[in-house]
């Protein structure tokens, strides 16, 4: 294993869906060894971190006060607004924290801790209608986003490729969709699955209410996305200071194989219906990443079935629902 001592971590937006998978992965990567500090825009108790610090990205003073007293070796970037539903309603919100919020990061590290790097979490939506090729997308393709979400990850990640030129050390991972126990109904496949907790539990009629069901994307287990994080954090010292790496399957699902891949496993009978509101304007027929570089740079490969992690979502879902029955 490399050498991971005297490493110190700090993540922002620690206490979203992927925060405490890049906690647990970074332990299993570099080992007990390293010192992770988790902020959040709110802060608070957190089942995972104990607690995590409060802290602002979109402000310039509080970035550069938690760079000061942490000075950490890394810094995790995965503030951001998730979901892209969130990001169209208020694009200029999402442009604050995307763009501003990187910005302040890597000014801050420039000023005040040049030897850290910069890990920014972007999206393999930044290729948007390159796409449309059908070709698995690699890092020199063409960046040509398609809505507010993808447009502001794509001009964060293309500022700091400038920063890194300018001294900054910077690692761009740009992961494709990812699931797994933990996220938010804003995302289709616990959509699907709390639909059908739902209803197995009695609380809703049995109608699964869906969007486009013929995209097909390429999709990972949150772990196996974390795990390139880590990898990442690892192996920075023997990276270009503006690496780029997708983090993808090669693969695509079609939606509607995912939603019939999860109502197999339930024994109610269910049936589906188009949902208007879940459509979206603009929708990508396909996209497939190709993560060859973070297989032969990172040593990364994915550890975990695709069908598992469905498993894994359904059943996570049925214990919420358990949890908190619905008024
Ligand atoms: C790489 C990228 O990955 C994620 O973005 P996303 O692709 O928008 O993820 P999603 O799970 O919301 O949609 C996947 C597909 O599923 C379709 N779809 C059908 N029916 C429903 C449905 O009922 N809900 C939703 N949300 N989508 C649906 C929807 O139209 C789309 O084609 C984020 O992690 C993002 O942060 C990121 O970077």
């Amino acid at each position: 294993m490399k050498e991971a001592a005297g490493m110190r971590v700090l993540i922002t937006g620690a206490n979203g869906f992927v925060g405490p998978y890049v906690r647990d992965a970074l332990r299993s990567v570099c080992g007990d060894g390293v010192a992770v500090a988790a902020t959040s825009k709110d802060g608070g108790p957190h089942p995972a971190f104990g607690q995590v610090e409060e802290l602002d990205v979109t402000d310039p003073a509080a970035v550069q006060d938690a760079i000061v007293r942490h000075r950490p070796s890394h810094v995790i970037h995965l503030a951001a607004v998730a979901a892209l539903g969130a990001a169209q309603a208020d694009p200029r919100n999402t442009w604050r924290i995307h763009v501003g919020g990187a910005l302040n990061v890597a000014n801050a590290i420039i000023d005040k801790a040049p030897g850290c790097w910069l890990v920014h979490v972007g999206s393999g939506l930044v290729y948007g209608e390159s796409a449309k090729t059908g070709r698995p997308l690699d890092e020199g393709t063409l960046l040509a986003p398609i809505d507010d979400y993808a447009v502001t990850k794509a001009a964060a990640d293309l500022a700091l490729g400038a920063l890194s030129r300018q001294g900054l050390k910077c690692v761009r991972m740009r992961p494709f969709n990812h699931t797994g126990p933990g996220q938010t109904e804003a995302f289709a496949v616990p959509a699907f699955a709390m639909q059908i907790a739902r209803i197995e539990a009695g609380l809703a009629p049995p109608v699964i209410r869906v969007g486009n069901l013929d995209a097909r994307r390429d999709f990972l287990d949150v772990r196996d996305i974390a795990d390139a994080y880590a990898r990442a954090v690892l192996n920075s010292r023997d990276l270009a200071p503006n690496s780029i790496f997708n983090v993808a399957s090669g693969v695509s699902w079609r939606m509607g194989d995912i939603l019939d891949r999860l109502l197999a496993w339930s024994s109610v009978k269910i049936a589906t219906e188009q949902d208007p509101l879940r459509l979206r304007p603009s929708d990508l027929p396909c996209i497939v990443g190709d993560a060859t570089r973070a297989r032969t740079l990172l040593g990364w490969a994915p550890g975990h079935s695709f069908e598992d992690t469905l498993a894994a979502v359904l059943e996570d879902c049925r214990a919420r629902v358990a949890e908190v029955p619905e008024a």
